[in-house]
C-alpha cells in the first residue's frame, strides 16, 4: 500500500470505529485481538453467517460469528490471536462482500456485543416430541433405499425446485391435503418394511406403521419452505429418513427459531408439539452453518440429499389441541362463524361498545398521523364519510370538508355529538346513502369486528358503493403479526408500567377459549401478545373513575393476515388499490372507485 492509500485506510477505518460504537456500544481499534469487526457489512447489507464463515474460515477455526439486527457491522472471533491477524491482512479493505461488493472494512474488538444475533437461533434444545434417531440404518440400507426411487439426477439439477414422488397416498401440494378415497396403486415399497419392525423394536412407537411416503428429492441449493404438515390429512407422529447427505432443518413457533442437524442415516420422529405446533422447513443453500461440540461454527456442505418422510393417512378430522394450525379446527370454526356472525357481532362487539364507550373514550385520543394526512388530502367541499368513527377522533380534523361519521354505539356517538360532530346510528353492512355520493371514506379498525369474510367484504362493498367515481377509501385492520419487520408493535411493546391506561392487561392464559353462541366457543387471546389465531375474542377491562376493575368485555376480532386485506379489496371490480401498507400494528388500504373494467 502507497503512503497516499494508507491515510485514506486509515481515515475510512477511523470513521467506521465511531459508527460501531454508535451502533453497538463495541469500541475497536487497530490493537490485535481474537475479535475482528467487519465494520460496513451486517444483516442490512444481506451479510449471512454462511458467507462469513465461507471467507473467513479459510485462515482458521472460529468460536462465534454475531450478527446484530437491524446493523450494518458484524462481528468474527477467533480461537487464536495468530488466525484473527490472517484474517485481518488478508481481507482488510480486500474482500468485496458487502453491499454493491464493495470491500470490507475490518478493525479489532476486545469484546463481542451481548446480544448476538440470533440469539433466538438455538442449537441445543429440541422443541418437544422431536427425536433424531442417529444412524437409524446401515449404509448398506441406505443404497437399498436410495434405489428404489430413481430421479435422473440431470434432469433434476436443472429444475427449480426439489423432486418429489409419493406412495400410497398423493398428497397435494395445491390444497395441502391428500385424496384419502383415492389410493395409488403404487404402495410403501416392501424394501422399507425392516424399519418398521427395528422401530417397534427399540423405541417406544410400539404401533406405528405408515400407508403414506413421501420421497423428496433435493439438489445443491433447494430447500422446502416452512410449513406444518396438514393436520387432518396425516396422524401423529411423522417420520423423515434422511439419505446421502446432512442437511440442517429447522423448527419455528412464536419468535423461536431451533436449528437441527439431520445427519444422513438419521431418523427424525416429529410428534406432539412438533408434529402440531411448530412449523418445519429447510432453507435453499449450498451449505449450512453448524455449531460443533468444541463450540466453533464450522460450514457444512451439502450434498444431493434425499428424504423418505412416512405417514399414515388420518382417518376423520384432527382434534389436537394445538389449535393455531389445525385446518380441522380452523375449518370448523370457519362454518360455525359463518352461521353465528350476526349474533356474535352484536353480543361482542355492538354490546361490548355500548358498555365500555365511556371508557373507550378516555383511551382513543391520539390520531394515527397517516390517517389524519389522508383526511387532510381532500378538497374544499368534499363529502367524507367515517364509518365506525366511535368517539369521532378523525371528525372535524380536517376543517374544508364536509364529514359525517356512523357507528353502531349510541354511546359513542352521544361523545361525538357533545363535541359537535355530525353523526347518525348505522350498522357499517348497510349504509344509507345512494350510490357515488361521496368524495372519500374512511374505516379505520371497524371491519375486522366483522365475523365472517362474507360481511367484510359486503362492507367494504358499501363504501365503495356510496363513493363516486374517483373517490378514495382508506381501510384500517388490525394485524395479525405484531412483530413486522423485526419490530414489535407499541401493541406488544406497553407493557404494564409505561401503559397510560390499564385496560388491556393480560386476563387470559394461553389456550383459554370463551363460549360466544350455541355451544361454539372462540380463543381468548392474551393481550400484549402475538395473535396466535385469526379468529379471537380480545379482553377488555373495563374501569370506574376509581380506576378499579368492573367488568371484563370480549371483543371479537377477526386479525388479518399480510395481503388478505388487498386480496379482499381485488374482489371488487370496480376498485383499484392505490396503496397497501403496515401502521401501528394494522394492515391498510387505500382504495380508488373506478368504473367497472371491460363492461
Ligand atoms: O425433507 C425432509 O426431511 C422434510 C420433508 C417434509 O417436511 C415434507 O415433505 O413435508
Ligand atoms: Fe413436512
Ligand atoms: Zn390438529
Amino acid at each position: 500500500m502507497n503512503q497516499k492509500c494508507a491515510k485514506k485506510m486509515e481515515r475510512k477505518l477511523n470513521k467506521l470505529k465511531h459508527v460501531v460504537f454508535k451502533e453497538t456500544g463495541i469500541v475497536c481499534s487497530l490493537n490485535p485481538t481474537n475479535n475482528i469487526v467487519i465494520c460496513n457489512a451486517g444483516l442490512v447489507n444481506g451479510l449471512s453467517e454462511e458467507t462469513i464463515l465461507e471467507h473467513f474460515s479459510v485462515y482458521g477455526t472460529l468460536n462465534n460469528i454475531v450478527l446484530v439486527p437491524g446493523k450494518s457491522c458484524s462481528f468474527v472471533s477467533y480461537v487464536e490471536l495468530d488466525m484473527a491477524c490472517k484474517a485481518y491482512e488478508a481481507l482488510n479493505g480486500q474482500l468485496p462482500i458487502a453491499q454493491d461488493n464493495k470491500p470490507v472494512y475490518l478493525l479489532y474488538a476486545e469484546r463481542l456485543p451481548q446480544h448476538s444475533i440470533d440469539s433466538r437461533k438455538v442449537w441445543d434444545e429440541l422443541p418437544g416430541g422431536l427425536v433424531i434417531l442417529d444412524d437409524f440404518i446401515t449404509e448398506n440400507e441406505e443404497k437399498l433405499l436410495l434405489s428404489l426411487c430413481c430421479f435422473d439426477d440431470s434432469l433434476v439439477s436443472q429444475m427449480k425446485n426439489r423432486q418429489v414422488r409419493h406412495f400410497g397416498y398423493e398428497f397435494r401440494y395445491d390444497n395441502n391435503n391428500v385424496d384419502k378415497d383415492k389410493p395409488l396403486d403404487e404402495k410403501i415399497p416392501k424394501e422399507c418394511d425392516f424399519l418398521w419392525k427395528r422401530l417397534h423394536e427399540n423405541t417406544d412407537w410400539k404401533q406405528f406403521v405408515p400407508d403414506q411416503l413421501t420421497v423428496n428429492h433435493y439438489s445443491l441449493g433447494q430447500g422446502i419452505p416452512h410449513h406444518v404438515d396438514t393436520h387432518s390429512a396425516f396422524e401423529d407422529p411423522i417420520m423423515s429418513l434422511s439419505l446421502n447427505s446432512a442437511v440442517v432443518i429447522a423448527f419455528k413457533r412464536d419468535d423461536r427459531d431451533i436449528c437441527v442437524k439431520l445427519p444422513p442415516r438419521s431418523l427424525c420422529i416429529m410428534s406432539g408439539e412438533t408434529r402440531y405446533d411448530w412449523t418445519h422447513g429447510i432453507i435453499p443453500r449450498k451449505s449450512d452453518v453448524v455449531l460443533s461440540n468444541t463450540g466453533s461454527y464450522t460450514l457444512l456442505p451439502r450434498g444431493i440429499r434425499v428424504s423418505f418422510t412416512f405417514r399414515k393417512i388420518r382417518q376423520g378430522e384432527c382434534n389436537c389441541q394445538y389449535t393455531r394450525n389445525c385446518d380441522s379446527y380452523i375449518r370448523k370454526n370457519n362454518s360455525e362463524l359463518q352461521i353465528a356472525a350476526s349474533e356474535i357481532e352484536r353480543l361482542h362487539v355492538i354490546d361490548v361498545y355500548e358498555n365500555i364507550a365511556l371508557h373507550f373514550n378516555e383511551t382513543r385520543n391520539k390520531p394515527w398521523p397517516n390517517v389524519l394526512e389522508f383526511v387532510n388530502s381532500f378538497d374544499v367541499g368534499s363529502v367524507m364519510l367515517d364509518v365506525g368513527c366511535g368517539n369521532g377522533k378523525y371528525l372535524g380534523k380536517n376543517k374544508h370538508v364536509f364529514d359525517v361519521g356512523c357507528d353502531t354505539s349510541c354511546a359513542l356517538l352521544d361523545v361525538c355529538k357533545k363535541n359537535g360532530f355530525e353523526t347518525f346510528l348505522t350498522n357499517c353492512l348497510q349504509l344509507p346513502f345512494k350510490d357515488a355520493v361521496a368524495d372519500g371514506v374512511i374505516s379505520i379498525a371497524v371491519i375486522h369486528h366483522l365475523a365472517s369474510e362474507e360481511r367484510r367484504l359486503q362492507a367494504i362493498e358499501e363504501m365503495i358503493r356510496i363513493l363516486k367515481v374517483d373517490g378514495r377509501a382508506l381501510i384500517y385492520v388490525w394485524a395479525k403479526d405484531q412483530h413486522k419487520n423485526n419490530e414489535k408493535t407499541s401493541y406488544i411493546k406497553q407493557d404494564r408500567k409505561n401503559r397510560k391506561s390499564d385496560t388491556d392487561v393480560v386476563v387470559a392464559d394461553e389456550n383459554s377459549e370463551a363460549p360466544v353462541s350455541k355451544g361454539m366457543t372462540l380463543p381468548v387471546h392474551v393481550n400484549r401478545t402475538q395473535f396466535k389465531h385469526k379468529d379471537v375474542l380480545v379482553p377488555w377491562r373495563l374501569k370506574n373513575q376509581q380506576n378499579t376493575v368492573e367488568d371484563t368485555f370480549l371483543r371479537f376480532y377477526h386479525v388479518f393476515e399480510e395481503n388478505e386485506l388487498s386480496d379482499l379489496c381485488s374482489k371488487l371490480e370496480n376498485v383499484e388499490i392505490e396503496r397497501c401498507y403496515y401502521d401501528q400494528g394494522n394492515w391498510c388500504v387505500v382504495l380508488r372507485k373506478t368504473l367497472i373494467k371491460n363492461s
